[in-house]
């Protein structure tokens, strides 16, 4: 039995340490995305000696991208932490159709689109508003194999949603990824409510809901009908406002024109909950999960 504070459980302390360090993301820097590292990491991936054990194996490539993100620069991946948790849900709600709205490198794309797949689902819709981001999104999702249950579209999610709605492409959404601008989560839910894409039986799921946070969503998400609707009432006469810390709102260099007019379907019924875990870097993190149980009569 090891002595508490003995030089030999010191050691093994230090080396638990170790190890549990070899397994986080390097620490977000300054500028953390968005500066080059994005085709460093395709150039890093397709650059292994094993490559071809890569190709039509999801596992492998994003077993690739976080060694890239632990050996050589942060990237703000879901991680396998919260991963695990949405995959859980893609696993019993087992969604024929699954929407993300933030794709960036195609960590969530490969996991949740490989999650899709095997629950036997038809399509996972990444929407990226990046056009180099999607370009990389799309060689690894090529790369995973993935390419027949995964498409990428390029452009503001709002604008991708209107146009998949209206070419027929998108009529409902069996689960929602929300990974993209914090202060779109509710403009973006409320667009879908509004196009009858939200029905009984869909599935949410909101990332960054502690760090950095998305109070406004939560609010939204876990009120009441009635509560709801009493907002409504109060936005189509005073406008809405919603407040985020200035690293939050302004955190791309393209700004991003939100309609905070949208209403959304405040009959929607939603039983949300948020499940604890953490960022790949360690930090503590939730991610938001709700459901949609029902409509009410107004
Ligand atoms: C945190 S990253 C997504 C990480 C990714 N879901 C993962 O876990 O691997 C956020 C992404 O959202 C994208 N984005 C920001 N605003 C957007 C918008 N309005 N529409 C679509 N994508 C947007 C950014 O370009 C960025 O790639």
């Amino acid at each position: 039995m090891l002595k508490p504070g003995s030089p030999a459980c010191l050691h093994l302390t230090t080396k638990k340490l170790n190890i549990m360090a070899q397994n986080v993301y390097r620490a977000k820097e300054e500028v953390f995305f968005d500066d080059g590292r994005e085709i460093e990491l395709l150039h890093f991936v397709y650059g292994k000696e094993n490559i071809n054990e890569l190709r039509n194996n999801p596992d492998r490539v994003l077993a690739a991208i976080d060694e890239y993100a632990r050996t050589k620069k942060y990237l703000m991946n879901v991680g396998d932490k919260k991963g695990a948790i949405v995959v859980d849900e893609i696993t019993s709600r087992k969604p024929e159709v699954m929407v993300e709205l933030g794709g960036y490198v195609g960590y969530s794309t490969i996991l949740f689109g490989q999650a899709v797949r095997n629950a036997g689902g038809q399509r996972y819709w990444c929407l990226e508003r990046s056009p180099e981001f999607a370009a990389v999104i799309m060689a690894l999702i090529d790369l995973s194999g993935l390419s027949d249950t995964v498409k990428v579209i390029v452009g503001p999610s709002d604008e991708s949603i209107h146009r998949l709605h209206s070419s027929g492409a998108l009529q409902n959404i069996d689960m929602l990824f929300m990974d993209h601008y914090k202060p779109a989560y509710v403009t973006d839910l409320k667009l879908c409510e509004e196009l009858k894409l939200i029905t009984p039986g869909t599935v949410l799921t909101a990332d960054n809901v502690i760090e950095p946070g998305n109070p406004p969503y939560l609010k939204y998400v876990r009120s009441t009908c009635e509560q709801k609707r009493n907002v409504t009432k109060e936005v189509k006469v005073n406008g809405a406002e919603e407040k985020f810390p200035d690293r939050t709102a302004n955190q791309y260099k393209r700004p991003e024109k939100l309609n905070h007019s949208l209403l959304g379907d405040p009959n929607l019924i939603y039983q949300s909950r948020l499940e604890h875990s953490f960022e790949p870097t360690g930090e503590p993190d939730g991610v938001e999960i709700t459901r949609c149980v029902g409509v009410e009569a107004a």
